[in-house]
Protein backbone atom coordinates (compact mmCIF):
# COMPACT_ATOMS: atom_id res chain seq x y z
CA UNK A 1 0.00 0.00 0.00
CA UNK A 2 1.04 3.40 -0.95
CA UNK A 3 2.04 5.67 2.20
CA UNK A 4 2.43 9.04 2.98
CA UNK A 5 5.91 10.79 1.01
CA UNK A 6 8.60 10.78 3.66
CA UNK A 7 10.15 14.15 3.68
CA UNK A 8 13.27 14.12 2.00
CA UNK A 9 15.61 16.18 4.69
CA UNK A 10 18.94 17.27 4.36
CA UNK A 11 20.06 15.23 7.12
CA UNK A 12 19.15 11.98 5.17
CA UNK A 13 20.86 13.73 1.59
CA UNK A 14 23.84 14.09 3.98
CA UNK A 15 24.01 10.10 4.89
CA UNK A 16 22.57 9.28 1.52
CA UNK A 17 25.57 6.50 0.98
CA UNK A 18 24.65 4.76 4.26
CA UNK A 19 20.60 4.94 2.80
CA UNK A 20 19.05 1.79 1.16
CA UNK A 21 16.76 4.60 -0.44
CA UNK A 22 17.75 5.64 -3.79
CA UNK A 23 17.32 9.46 -2.96
CA UNK A 24 19.92 11.22 -5.29
CA UNK A 25 21.08 10.88 -8.97
CA UNK A 26 24.58 8.96 -7.63
CA UNK A 27 22.82 7.75 -4.79
CA UNK A 28 25.10 9.80 -3.13
CA UNK A 29 26.57 13.15 -2.50
CA UNK A 30 29.81 12.00 -3.29
CA UNK A 31 28.56 10.01 -6.39
CA UNK A 32 29.54 6.55 -5.51
CA UNK A 33 26.77 4.86 -6.64
CA UNK A 34 27.12 2.31 -4.28
CA UNK A 35 24.73 1.08 -2.18
CA UNK A 36 24.81 -0.58 1.04
CA UNK A 37 22.65 -2.81 0.51
CA UNK A 38 23.29 -6.69 0.96
CA UNK A 39 20.54 -8.89 0.46
CA UNK A 40 21.20 -10.18 -2.43
CA UNK A 41 24.99 -11.06 -2.65
CA UNK A 42 27.32 -12.95 -5.33
CA UNK A 43 25.83 -16.29 -4.46
CA UNK A 44 21.98 -15.57 -4.76
CA UNK A 45 21.89 -12.86 -6.77
CA UNK A 46 21.57 -15.72 -9.61
CA UNK A 47 17.92 -16.32 -8.19
CA UNK A 48 17.03 -12.67 -9.12
CA UNK A 49 13.24 -12.36 -10.78
CA UNK A 50 11.22 -9.70 -12.29
CA UNK A 51 8.53 -8.55 -10.02
CA UNK A 52 7.44 -5.98 -12.24
CA UNK A 53 7.89 -4.02 -15.34
CA UNK A 54 6.37 -0.76 -17.02
CA UNK A 55 6.11 -0.17 -20.58
CA UNK A 56 6.38 3.57 -21.67
CA UNK A 57 3.74 4.96 -24.48
CA UNK A 58 5.43 3.27 -27.72
CA UNK A 59 5.69 6.83 -29.69
CA UNK A 60 8.49 7.37 -27.43
CA UNK A 61 11.37 5.88 -29.26
CA UNK A 62 14.13 7.47 -28.16
CA UNK A 63 16.75 6.96 -25.31
CA UNK A 64 15.89 6.70 -21.81
CA UNK A 65 19.15 7.46 -19.41
CA UNK A 66 17.33 8.10 -16.18
CA UNK A 67 18.15 6.82 -13.17
CA UNK A 68 15.43 5.23 -11.05
CA UNK A 69 15.25 7.49 -8.20
CA UNK A 70 13.11 5.92 -4.92
CA UNK A 71 12.28 7.46 -1.69
CA UNK A 72 10.15 4.97 0.76
CA UNK A 73 7.77 2.76 -1.73
CA UNK A 74 8.20 5.75 -4.10
CA UNK A 75 10.17 5.88 -7.60
CA UNK A 76 10.68 8.07 -9.72
CA UNK A 77 11.96 8.59 -13.48
CA UNK A 78 11.79 10.64 -16.65
CA UNK A 79 11.42 9.51 -20.51
CA UNK A 80 12.59 10.68 -23.64
CA UNK A 81 11.10 14.86 -23.91
CA UNK A 82 10.48 15.18 -20.05
CA UNK A 83 7.95 12.95 -19.00
CA UNK A 84 7.88 12.26 -15.49
CA UNK A 85 6.52 9.28 -13.85
CA UNK A 86 5.77 7.80 -10.02
CA UNK A 87 5.66 4.45 -9.57
CA UNK A 88 4.84 2.38 -6.05
CA UNK A 89 8.32 0.81 -5.79
CA UNK A 90 7.28 -2.83 -4.69
CA UNK A 91 4.14 -3.19 -7.53
CA UNK A 92 4.15 -0.76 -10.33
CA UNK A 93 1.83 0.81 -9.84
CA UNK A 94 1.39 4.32 -11.72
CA UNK A 95 0.83 6.66 -8.97
CA UNK A 96 0.90 9.95 -10.92
CA UNK A 97 2.75 11.07 -14.46
CA UNK A 98 3.66 14.13 -16.06
CA UNK A 99 3.84 15.28 -19.67
CA UNK A 100 4.86 18.63 -20.33
CA UNK A 101 3.83 18.76 -24.34
CA UNK A 102 7.19 20.71 -25.38
CA UNK A 103 6.70 22.10 -28.28
CA UNK A 104 9.06 21.16 -31.20
CA UNK A 105 11.19 24.11 -30.68
CA UNK A 106 12.52 22.49 -27.52
CA UNK A 107 13.87 19.65 -29.37
CA UNK A 108 15.88 22.00 -31.97
CA UNK A 109 19.54 22.60 -30.40
CA UNK A 110 19.84 19.39 -28.71
CA UNK A 111 22.72 17.86 -29.96
CA UNK A 112 22.15 13.74 -28.84
CA UNK A 113 18.81 12.53 -28.40
CA UNK A 114 15.53 13.73 -26.60
CA UNK A 115 16.71 12.79 -23.70
CA UNK A 116 16.74 13.17 -19.90
CA UNK A 117 18.49 11.69 -16.81
CA UNK A 118 16.13 11.91 -13.74
CA UNK A 119 14.78 13.79 -11.20
CA UNK A 120 16.13 15.32 -7.97
CA UNK A 121 14.28 15.27 -4.42
CA UNK A 122 14.07 17.95 -1.57
CA UNK A 123 11.92 17.72 1.19
CA UNK A 124 8.07 17.06 -0.29
CA UNK A 125 9.36 17.90 -3.81
CA UNK A 126 10.38 16.44 -7.18
CA UNK A 127 12.49 18.57 -9.28
CA UNK A 128 13.09 18.64 -13.10
CA UNK A 129 15.18 20.44 -15.88
CA UNK A 130 13.84 20.11 -19.04
CA UNK A 131 15.45 20.61 -23.11
CA UNK A 132 12.93 23.51 -23.46
CA UNK A 133 14.74 25.33 -20.51
CA UNK A 134 12.13 25.44 -17.76
CA UNK A 135 12.86 23.35 -14.23
CA UNK A 136 10.02 22.54 -12.42
CA UNK A 137 8.83 21.67 -8.79
CA UNK A 138 6.17 19.37 -8.36
CA UNK A 139 4.55 18.09 -4.87
CA UNK A 140 6.34 14.12 -5.26
CA UNK A 141 3.28 12.98 -3.31
CA UNK A 142 0.88 13.67 -6.10
CA UNK A 143 2.28 15.50 -9.03
CA UNK A 144 0.42 18.53 -8.43
CA UNK A 145 3.31 21.35 -9.69
CA UNK A 146 4.90 24.00 -7.74
CA UNK A 147 6.50 26.23 -9.22
CA UNK A 148 8.10 26.02 -13.51
CA UNK A 149 10.61 28.71 -14.22
CA UNK A 150 11.87 29.13 -17.34
CA UNK A 151 16.29 29.24 -17.46
CA UNK A 152 16.34 30.15 -21.20
CA UNK A 153 14.45 30.12 -24.73
CA UNK A 154 14.27 26.86 -26.55
CA UNK A 155 15.73 26.59 -29.83
CA UNK A 156 18.57 29.12 -29.47
CA UNK A 157 21.71 26.54 -28.86
CA UNK A 158 20.92 25.65 -24.99
CA UNK A 159 18.93 22.10 -23.38
CA UNK A 160 18.91 20.94 -20.29
CA UNK A 161 19.17 17.21 -20.19
CA UNK A 162 20.75 16.49 -17.07
CA UNK A 163 19.19 15.33 -13.49
CA UNK A 164 19.09 18.25 -11.26
CA UNK A 165 21.02 18.27 -8.01
CA UNK A 166 19.67 19.23 -4.40
CA UNK A 167 21.56 20.72 -1.41
CA UNK A 168 20.73 23.06 1.24
CA UNK A 169 18.09 24.74 -0.05
CA UNK A 170 19.05 25.03 -3.59
CA UNK A 171 18.50 23.47 -6.66
CA UNK A 172 21.33 23.11 -9.10
CA UNK A 173 21.22 22.78 -12.79
CA UNK A 174 23.91 22.74 -16.10
CA UNK A 175 23.05 23.35 -19.36
CA UNK A 176 23.98 21.65 -22.93
CA UNK A 177 24.60 23.47 -25.69
CA UNK A 178 28.99 22.85 -26.41
CA UNK A 179 27.71 21.84 -30.23
CA UNK A 180 26.01 24.92 -30.96
CA UNK A 181 28.29 27.59 -29.12
CA UNK A 182 25.85 28.45 -26.59
CA UNK A 183 28.05 29.76 -23.77
CA UNK A 184 27.47 27.40 -20.58
CA UNK A 185 26.17 28.00 -17.09
CA UNK A 186 26.13 26.20 -13.55
CA UNK A 187 22.98 28.00 -11.88
CA UNK A 188 21.48 27.57 -8.06
CA UNK A 189 17.70 27.80 -7.58
CA UNK A 190 15.76 28.30 -4.37
CA UNK A 191 14.53 25.36 -3.85
CA UNK A 192 11.12 26.83 -2.21
CA UNK A 193 10.72 29.71 -5.01
CA UNK A 194 12.34 28.44 -8.03
CA UNK A 195 14.30 32.43 -7.72
CA UNK A 196 17.37 32.13 -9.19
CA UNK A 197 20.06 32.32 -6.27
CA UNK A 198 23.15 32.18 -8.44
CA UNK A 199 24.36 31.92 -11.96
CA UNK A 200 27.81 31.36 -13.03
CA UNK A 201 29.18 31.51 -16.78
CA UNK A 202 31.62 28.30 -17.11
CA UNK A 203 33.89 30.81 -19.68
CA UNK A 204 34.91 34.49 -17.94
CA UNK A 205 34.23 37.36 -19.44
CA UNK A 206 37.57 39.21 -21.10
CA UNK A 207 37.43 41.51 -17.89
CA UNK A 208 37.22 38.18 -15.68
CA UNK A 209 40.29 35.75 -14.44
CA UNK A 210 41.00 33.92 -17.31
CA UNK A 211 39.20 35.74 -19.71
CA UNK A 212 42.60 36.18 -21.71
CA UNK A 213 42.39 32.16 -22.54
CA UNK A 214 40.09 33.29 -25.33
CA UNK A 215 40.06 35.59 -28.80
CA UNK A 216 39.29 38.73 -27.68
CA UNK A 217 34.99 38.78 -27.97
CA UNK A 218 34.51 34.44 -28.22
CA UNK A 219 33.10 34.31 -24.74
CA UNK A 220 29.71 35.03 -25.76
CA UNK A 221 28.96 31.72 -27.99
CA UNK A 222 31.85 29.82 -26.80
CA UNK A 223 30.32 26.36 -25.45
CA UNK A 224 31.94 24.95 -22.38
CA UNK A 225 28.41 23.49 -21.15
CA UNK A 226 27.85 21.79 -17.81
CA UNK A 227 24.93 19.13 -18.74
CA UNK A 228 26.25 16.29 -16.25
CA UNK A 229 24.72 16.48 -12.78
CA UNK A 230 28.21 17.42 -10.32
CA UNK A 231 29.36 16.06 -6.95
CA UNK A 232 28.72 17.16 -4.09
CA UNK A 233 30.85 17.74 -0.47
CA UNK A 234 28.61 18.81 2.22
CA UNK A 235 31.03 19.85 4.60
CA UNK A 236 32.58 22.00 3.09
CA UNK A 237 29.69 23.08 0.77
CA UNK A 238 31.82 22.51 -2.18
CA UNK A 239 30.39 21.25 -5.48
CA UNK A 240 32.47 19.60 -8.07
CA UNK A 241 31.01 19.90 -11.34
CA UNK A 242 32.45 19.18 -15.40
CA UNK A 243 32.65 21.78 -17.73
CA UNK A 244 32.19 20.32 -21.63
CA UNK A 245 33.83 20.57 -24.95
CA UNK A 246 34.55 24.44 -26.27
CA UNK A 247 32.83 26.52 -29.64
CA UNK A 248 33.29 25.67 -32.07
CA UNK A 249 34.76 22.05 -32.16
CA UNK A 250 37.93 23.41 -34.71
CA UNK A 251 40.63 24.54 -32.08
CA UNK A 252 42.22 26.40 -35.27
CA UNK A 253 39.78 29.53 -34.42
CA UNK A 254 40.13 30.03 -31.02
CA UNK A 255 44.31 30.25 -29.72
CA UNK A 256 44.26 29.33 -26.15
CA UNK A 257 43.64 27.58 -22.97
CA UNK A 258 40.01 28.07 -23.56
CA UNK A 259 39.29 27.84 -20.16
CA UNK A 260 37.13 26.58 -18.29
CA UNK A 261 36.19 24.03 -21.37
CA UNK A 262 36.77 20.88 -20.20
CA UNK A 263 37.64 21.78 -16.66
CA UNK A 264 36.66 20.07 -13.39
CA UNK A 265 35.54 23.17 -10.89
CA UNK A 266 35.59 23.16 -7.25
CA UNK A 267 32.58 25.51 -6.98
CA UNK A 268 31.09 27.52 -3.38
CA UNK A 269 27.84 25.98 -3.92
CA UNK A 270 26.24 29.22 -1.63
CA UNK A 271 27.74 32.13 -4.04
CA UNK A 272 28.75 29.79 -7.21
CA UNK A 273 32.42 31.36 -6.82
CA UNK A 274 34.88 28.66 -8.34
CA UNK A 275 37.51 27.94 -5.55
CA UNK A 276 39.76 26.07 -8.37
CA UNK A 277 39.83 24.35 -11.58
CA UNK A 278 41.75 21.38 -13.39
CA UNK A 279 41.33 21.52 -17.28
CA UNK A 280 41.73 17.95 -18.63
CA UNK A 281 42.13 18.93 -22.13
CA UNK A 282 43.33 22.17 -23.02
CA UNK A 283 42.57 23.78 -26.02
CA UNK A 284 40.22 20.61 -27.36
CA UNK A 285 39.60 19.90 -31.05
CA UNK A 286 37.90 16.85 -30.67
CA UNK A 287 34.86 17.38 -28.52
CA UNK A 288 36.09 15.58 -25.04
CA UNK A 289 33.81 17.58 -22.88
CA UNK A 290 35.10 17.29 -19.51
CA UNK A 291 31.71 16.86 -17.85
CA UNK A 292 31.90 12.98 -16.50
CA UNK A 293 31.37 12.55 -13.08
CA UNK A 294 33.95 13.48 -10.78
CA UNK A 295 33.95 11.03 -7.74
CA UNK A 296 35.08 12.00 -3.90
CA UNK A 297 37.25 9.14 -2.86
CA UNK A 298 40.35 8.35 -0.22
CA UNK A 299 42.87 6.82 -2.35
CA UNK A 300 46.21 5.74 -1.00
CA UNK A 301 48.34 6.25 -4.16
CA UNK A 302 52.26 5.12 -3.74
CA UNK A 303 52.45 5.40 -0.04
CA UNK A 304 50.14 8.64 0.39
CA UNK A 305 46.64 8.87 1.72
CA UNK A 306 44.50 11.08 -0.33
CA UNK A 307 41.10 12.79 -0.26
CA UNK A 308 40.59 12.61 -4.03
CA UNK A 309 38.33 12.97 -6.90
CA UNK A 310 38.56 10.15 -9.25
CA UNK A 311 36.98 10.56 -13.18
CA UNK A 312 37.38 8.86 -16.29
CA UNK A 313 37.97 11.37 -19.12
CA UNK A 314 36.60 11.87 -22.76
CA UNK A 315 40.07 11.87 -23.45
CA UNK A 316 40.83 8.63 -22.40
CA UNK A 317 43.18 9.34 -18.99
CA UNK A 318 41.49 7.95 -15.69
CA UNK A 319 42.39 10.88 -13.20
CA UNK A 320 42.84 11.46 -9.71
CA UNK A 321 42.97 15.17 -7.97
CA UNK A 322 43.58 16.41 -4.70
CA UNK A 323 39.94 17.52 -3.54
CA UNK A 324 41.51 20.65 -1.91
CA UNK A 325 43.51 22.02 -4.22
CA UNK A 326 42.95 20.36 -7.69
CA UNK A 327 46.14 19.06 -8.44
CA UNK A 328 46.75 16.29 -10.88
CA UNK A 329 47.89 12.94 -8.66
CA UNK A 330 48.09 10.42 -11.47
CA UNK A 331 46.31 10.07 -14.78
CA UNK A 332 46.39 7.02 -16.31
CA UNK A 333 45.37 6.41 -19.93
CA UNK A 334 42.04 3.62 -20.05
CA UNK A 335 42.00 3.22 -23.42
CA UNK A 336 44.23 4.40 -26.60
CA UNK A 337 44.96 8.13 -26.26
CA UNK A 338 46.64 9.07 -29.41
CA UNK A 339 45.08 13.07 -28.70
CA UNK A 340 46.57 13.59 -25.29
CA UNK A 341 49.57 12.20 -24.73
CA UNK A 342 49.70 12.56 -20.95
CA UNK A 343 50.25 15.65 -18.11
CA UNK A 344 53.09 17.81 -17.29
CA UNK A 345 53.93 18.48 -14.13
CA UNK A 346 52.15 21.60 -14.03
CA UNK A 347 49.10 19.53 -14.84
CA UNK A 348 48.38 20.44 -18.02
CA UNK A 349 47.29 18.13 -21.07
CA UNK A 350 50.27 17.57 -23.18
CA UNK A 351 48.52 18.07 -26.52
CA UNK A 352 49.37 15.82 -29.51
CA UNK A 353 49.52 18.49 -32.60
CA UNK A 354 49.66 15.91 -35.20
CA UNK A 355 45.98 15.88 -33.90
CA UNK A 356 44.78 18.72 -34.54
CA UNK A 357 42.42 19.22 -37.81
CA UNK A 358 43.08 21.94 -40.04
CA UNK A 359 40.86 23.04 -42.35
CA UNK A 360 40.88 20.92 -45.36
CA UNK A 361 42.63 18.35 -43.34
CA UNK A 362 41.82 15.06 -42.09
CA UNK A 363 43.39 13.95 -39.15
CA UNK A 364 43.32 10.47 -37.36
CA UNK A 365 43.12 10.37 -33.52
CA UNK A 366 42.19 8.27 -30.24
CA UNK A 367 39.67 8.43 -29.24
CA UNK A 368 37.01 9.59 -30.74
CA UNK A 369 34.69 12.69 -29.94
CA UNK A 370 32.19 10.05 -28.02
CA UNK A 371 35.40 9.15 -25.79
CA UNK A 372 36.73 6.47 -23.79
CA UNK A 373 34.09 6.60 -22.12
CA UNK A 374 31.16 9.10 -22.38
CA UNK A 375 28.32 10.35 -19.14
CA UNK A 376 27.39 6.85 -18.51
CA UNK A 377 27.79 6.93 -14.68
CA UNK A 378 30.49 4.29 -13.43
CA UNK A 379 30.47 3.31 -9.68
CA UNK A 380 32.75 3.20 -6.79
CA UNK A 381 33.25 0.70 -4.19
CA UNK A 382 35.10 2.14 -1.26
CA UNK A 383 35.46 -1.84 0.34
CA UNK A 384 37.51 -3.05 -2.63
CA UNK A 385 38.51 0.26 -3.74
CA UNK A 386 37.25 -0.73 -7.40
CA UNK A 387 35.95 1.50 -9.81
CA UNK A 388 33.69 0.21 -12.63
CA UNK A 389 33.32 1.66 -15.50
CA UNK A 390 31.76 1.96 -18.88
CA UNK A 391 34.40 2.09 -21.78
CA UNK A 392 34.57 2.50 -25.12
CA UNK A 393 37.14 1.75 -27.76
CA UNK A 394 37.19 3.77 -31.01
CA UNK A 395 39.11 5.60 -32.76
CA UNK A 396 38.10 7.79 -36.08
CA UNK A 397 38.92 11.54 -38.12
CA UNK A 398 38.17 14.57 -37.94
CA UNK A 399 38.68 17.11 -40.88
CA UNK A 400 38.49 20.64 -40.53
CA UNK A 401 36.02 22.80 -42.00
CA UNK A 402 34.87 27.06 -42.24
CA UNK A 403 32.16 27.41 -40.00
CA UNK A 404 31.27 30.60 -38.00
CA UNK A 405 28.65 31.01 -34.99
CA UNK A 406 24.78 31.51 -35.57
CA UNK A 407 22.46 31.56 -33.44
CA UNK A 408 20.73 28.03 -33.09
CA UNK A 409 22.87 26.35 -35.75
CA UNK A 410 25.21 23.76 -35.03
CA UNK A 411 28.96 25.45 -34.36
CA UNK A 412 31.76 22.95 -35.06
CA UNK A 413 34.00 23.29 -38.17
CA UNK A 414 34.17 19.64 -38.16
CA UNK A 415 33.39 16.76 -39.97
CA UNK A 416 34.10 13.31 -38.37
CA UNK A 417 33.92 9.50 -38.42
CA UNK A 418 34.24 6.29 -36.04
CA UNK A 419 36.71 3.24 -36.88
CA UNK A 420 37.20 0.21 -34.13
CA UNK A 421 40.70 0.89 -31.71
CA UNK A 422 43.30 -0.74 -33.83
CA UNK A 423 43.63 -4.17 -31.99
CA UNK A 424 40.62 -4.27 -29.32
CA UNK A 425 38.09 -6.92 -28.97
CA UNK A 426 35.49 -5.16 -29.67
CA UNK A 427 34.06 -1.11 -29.21
CA UNK A 428 32.46 -1.80 -25.29
CA UNK A 429 34.76 -2.64 -21.69
CA UNK A 430 33.56 -2.79 -18.63
CA UNK A 431 36.70 -2.07 -16.52
CA UNK A 432 37.38 -2.41 -13.20
CA UNK A 433 40.31 -0.19 -12.10
CA UNK A 434 41.94 -0.08 -8.62
CA UNK A 435 41.59 3.46 -7.94
CA UNK A 436 44.75 3.19 -5.86
CA UNK A 437 46.75 2.52 -8.47
CA UNK A 438 44.75 3.87 -11.55
CA UNK A 439 44.94 0.62 -13.24
CA UNK A 440 42.77 -1.72 -14.40
CA UNK A 441 42.58 -5.07 -12.90
CA UNK A 442 40.05 -6.73 -15.09
CA UNK A 443 38.11 -6.00 -17.99
CA UNK A 444 34.62 -7.48 -19.67
CA UNK A 445 34.27 -6.92 -23.32
CA UNK A 446 32.08 -6.68 -26.11
CA UNK A 447 31.56 -6.56 -29.68
CA UNK A 448 28.69 -3.82 -28.98
CA UNK A 449 29.58 -1.05 -27.21
CA UNK A 450 28.46 -0.72 -23.63
CA UNK A 451 26.55 2.44 -23.03
CA UNK A 452 25.19 1.25 -19.50
CA UNK A 453 26.37 3.32 -16.47
CA UNK A 454 26.89 1.29 -13.45
CA UNK A 455 26.22 0.87 -9.77
CA UNK A 456 27.72 -1.31 -6.93
CA UNK A 457 26.39 -2.71 -3.93
CA UNK A 458 28.06 -3.88 -0.49
CA UNK A 459 27.80 -7.50 -1.19
CA UNK A 460 30.46 -7.13 -4.13
CA UNK A 461 27.86 -6.89 -7.05
CA UNK A 462 28.38 -4.43 -9.94
CA UNK A 463 25.01 -4.20 -11.94
CA UNK A 464 25.10 -2.55 -15.83
CA UNK A 465 23.36 -3.74 -18.49
CA UNK A 466 24.66 -4.18 -22.21
CA UNK A 467 23.51 -2.69 -25.46
CA UNK A 468 21.71 -6.61 -26.09
CA UNK A 469 19.49 -5.61 -23.65
CA UNK A 470 20.84 -8.00 -20.69
CA UNK A 471 21.61 -6.63 -17.57
CA UNK A 472 24.57 -8.28 -15.79
CA UNK A 473 25.92 -9.00 -11.88
CA UNK A 474 29.70 -8.81 -12.28
CA UNK A 475 31.63 -9.59 -9.35
CA UNK A 476 33.36 -6.22 -8.60
CA UNK A 477 36.59 -7.56 -7.32
CA UNK A 478 36.80 -9.80 -10.07
CA UNK A 479 34.74 -8.94 -13.38
CA UNK A 480 33.34 -12.62 -12.82
CA UNK A 481 29.98 -12.68 -14.54
CA UNK A 482 27.68 -13.96 -11.82
CA UNK A 483 23.86 -13.26 -13.72
CA UNK A 484 22.65 -12.05 -16.62
CA UNK A 485 18.78 -11.51 -16.51
CA UNK A 486 16.88 -12.34 -20.14
CA UNK A 487 17.06 -10.30 -23.19
CA UNK A 488 14.52 -7.28 -21.85
CA UNK A 489 12.86 -5.32 -25.08
CA UNK A 490 15.76 -2.59 -25.73
CA UNK A 491 19.36 -2.27 -25.40
CA UNK A 492 20.37 -0.74 -21.70
CA UNK A 493 21.95 2.88 -21.64
CA UNK A 494 20.70 3.56 -18.16
CA UNK A 495 21.93 3.23 -14.58
CA UNK A 496 20.53 0.84 -12.67
CA UNK A 497 19.42 2.06 -8.98
CA UNK A 498 19.16 -0.45 -6.05
CA UNK A 499 16.78 0.06 -3.04
CA UNK A 500 15.15 -1.29 0.25
CA UNK A 501 11.47 -1.16 0.64
CA UNK A 502 10.23 -3.36 3.58
CA UNK A 503 13.34 -4.96 4.59
CA UNK A 504 13.40 -6.66 0.75
CA UNK A 505 15.85 -5.09 -1.77
CA UNK A 506 15.05 -4.55 -5.44
CA UNK A 507 17.29 -3.86 -8.64
CA UNK A 508 15.67 -1.35 -10.93
CA UNK A 509 16.89 -0.49 -15.01
CA UNK A 510 15.44 1.34 -17.65
CA UNK A 511 15.81 -0.25 -21.06
CA UNK A 512 15.67 1.92 -24.16
CA UNK A 513 18.10 2.36 -26.50
CA UNK A 514 19.04 5.93 -28.07
CA UNK A 515 21.54 8.61 -26.88
CA UNK A 516 24.12 10.06 -29.08
CA UNK A 517 25.29 6.96 -30.63
CA UNK A 518 22.35 5.73 -32.77
CA UNK A 519 22.50 9.16 -33.90
CA UNK A 520 26.32 10.00 -33.94
CA UNK A 521 27.84 6.75 -34.19
CA UNK A 522 28.33 6.11 -37.88
CA UNK A 523 29.22 2.45 -38.43
CA UNK A 524 29.30 1.83 -34.77
CA UNK A 525 25.89 2.75 -34.78
CA UNK A 526 24.87 0.34 -37.81
CA UNK A 527 26.37 -2.64 -36.28
CA UNK A 528 23.49 -1.70 -33.18
CA UNK A 529 20.60 -0.94 -36.18
CA UNK A 530 18.52 -3.44 -34.92
CA UNK A 531 18.24 -3.22 -30.88
CA UNK A 532 14.73 -2.66 -30.82
CA UNK A 533 13.69 1.07 -29.39
CA UNK A 534 10.67 1.97 -27.13
CA UNK A 535 11.53 2.21 -22.90
CA UNK A 536 10.70 -0.46 -20.20
CA UNK A 537 10.91 0.12 -16.62
CA UNK A 538 12.29 -3.55 -14.92
CA UNK A 539 12.45 -4.07 -11.89
CA UNK A 540 13.84 -7.43 -10.15
CA UNK A 541 14.15 -9.12 -6.54
CA UNK A 542 15.17 -12.68 -5.16
CA UNK A 543 12.02 -14.84 -4.57
CA UNK A 544 11.70 -14.73 -1.30
O1 LIG B 1 28.31 19.73 -25.52
C1 LIG B 1 27.18 19.51 -25.08
O2 LIG B 1 26.42 20.39 -24.62
C2 LIG B 1 26.71 18.10 -25.06
C3 LIG B 1 25.50 17.75 -24.48
C4 LIG B 1 25.10 16.40 -24.46
C5 LIG B 1 23.78 16.14 -23.81
O3 LIG B 1 23.23 17.10 -23.23
O4 LIG B 1 23.23 15.05 -23.82
C6 LIG B 1 25.99 15.43 -25.05
C7 LIG B 1 27.20 15.91 -25.60
N1 LIG B 1 27.54 17.21 -25.59
C8 LIG B 1 28.17 15.03 -26.20
O5 LIG B 1 29.21 15.50 -26.72
C9 LIG B 1 27.94 13.65 -26.21
O6 LIG B 1 28.77 12.86 -26.69
C10 LIG B 1 26.71 13.16 -25.65
C11 LIG B 1 26.22 11.86 -25.54
C12 LIG B 1 24.99 11.99 -24.98
C13 LIG B 1 24.01 10.93 -24.69
O7 LIG B 1 23.02 11.24 -24.03
O8 LIG B 1 24.23 9.77 -25.13
N2 LIG B 1 24.74 13.29 -24.70
C14 LIG B 1 25.78 14.03 -25.10
CA1 LIG C 1 29.70 17.97 -26.54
Amino acid sequence: ATTEYPAVTQQRLDDAHKSTDWLTYYHSYGGESNSPATQIDPRNVKNLKMVWSHKFPADLTQGFEATPIVNGNFMFVTTPKDHVYAFDATTGKKLWSYDPQLPQIAYKTVCCDVVNRGVALYKDSLYVAMLSGEVASFNAQDGQINWKKQLFDPGIGYAFSLAPLAANGNIYVGSAGGEYGARGFIAALDAHTGDTVWKKYTVPSPDEKYGDTWPKGMYTHSGSPAWLTGTYDPENQTLYWGVGNPGPWLAELRPGKNLYSDSLLAINAGNGDIKWHFQYTQHDSWDYDGVNTAIRAKINYQGKEYDALIHADRNGYFIALDQKTGKLIYAKPFVKTTSVLGYNKEGESINNPKSYPKVGETIHTCPQFLGGKNWWSMAYDPKTHIVVVPSLHACGTYTGSKVSYMQGLPYLGEGFSIYPEPGSKGYGEVQGIDVNTGKKVWGHWSKMPWNGGVTTTASGIAFTGSLEGHLYAFETKTGKVLWKSPKLASGIVAQPSVYEVDGKEYVAILAGYGGANPIWGGPMATMTKNVPRGGTLYVFSLNN
